[in-house]
């Protein structure tokens, strides 16, 4: 897997919110991107799955490539990249169907019937997204009737049934209370290993925390990235010790 992007800009409409940004992501483990509000990080991830295509006034400039292939050329499938890049939303947004049907709902799309192939798709996924032993025994429960923790666990999983190389997360976590946080983040240190993980954060503790690289992002530029031990401690950049340091500019 590579994912590269090199001099991208994103407009919304005359904006210019994410300014000539080159990165190239490590494979597997987390990358957290950090920065001040409104300094374009969710803006920059959504490009990343072309989830922007659905706002008319953006414009994108510059080259995304996945394993080579520009992800925005006018004969590459959205559909084929979101499933190998999948996104996972701020606010848990299971569908008002039931848990099993969740998980199953993107296997259904791609047409596949087989009830043994879905049975076992549900339970490994399950698994990964460690809720499996909270849910076995209710698959056919709805949902959106869970905790907020358990619903971004199973939006996690509904993710993972489609076996993405590449899972995109916008704050995963802000919405949820400091248990289910850490069911989460103690979810993602095992599946890193089989994923690479891009993942917009406000928390500092957590991108410290969890994370095995950083990116700095401030006024729509990428300021520095590196490894999350280097960023934190030693970082390149005024602008990012600044930050660090609770100096906002
Ligand atoms: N749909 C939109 N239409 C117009 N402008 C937008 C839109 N979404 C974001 N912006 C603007 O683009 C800039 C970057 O926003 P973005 O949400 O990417 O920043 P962010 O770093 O993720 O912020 P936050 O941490 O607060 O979520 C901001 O100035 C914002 O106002």
């Amino acid at each position: 897997m590579s994912l590269q992007v090199e001099n991208l800009s994103v407009y919304y409409g005359d904006v210019k919110a994410v300014k000539n940004v080159s990165i190239d992501f490590p494979d597997k483990g987390i990358t957290a991107l950090i920065g001040p509000s409104g300094c374009g990080k969710s803006t920059f991830l959504k490009t990343l799955n072309r989830m922007n295509d659905l706002i008319p006034s953006v414009k994108v400039e510059g080259l995304v490539t996945l394993n080579g292939k520009n992800i925005y050329a006018p004969d590459a499938k959205v559909t084929s990249l979101r499933q190998k890049v999948g996104l996972v939303f701020q606010q848990p947004n299971p569908f008002p169907f039931s848990i099993y049907e969740n998980v199953v709902y993107g296997l259904r799309v791609d047409g596949i019937k087989d009830k043994q192939v879905l049975d076992e798709a549900v339970e490994v996924s399950l698994k990964k997204a460690a809720i499996w032993d909270e849910v076995k025994d209710k698959l056919q429960t709805r949902a959106d009737k869970l905790s907020g923790g358990q619903q971004q666990r199973i939006c996690m999983a509904r993710v993972l049934a489609m076996k993405p190389d590449i899972i995109l997360m916008d704050e995963p976590t802000s919405a949820l209370d400091p248990i289910s946080t850490k069911a989460i983040e103690d979810m993602l240190d095992q599946i890193k290993k089989e994923h690479t993980i891009i993942m917009v954060t406000h928390n500092l503790q957590q991108a410290a925390r969890i994370s095995d690289y950083t990116a700095f992002f401030s006024k729509g530029e990428l300021i520095e990235v590196g490894k999350t031990k280097q960023v934190f401690l030693n970082p390149e950049k005024k602008a990012t010790e600044n930050y660090l340091a609770g100096k906002l500019e």
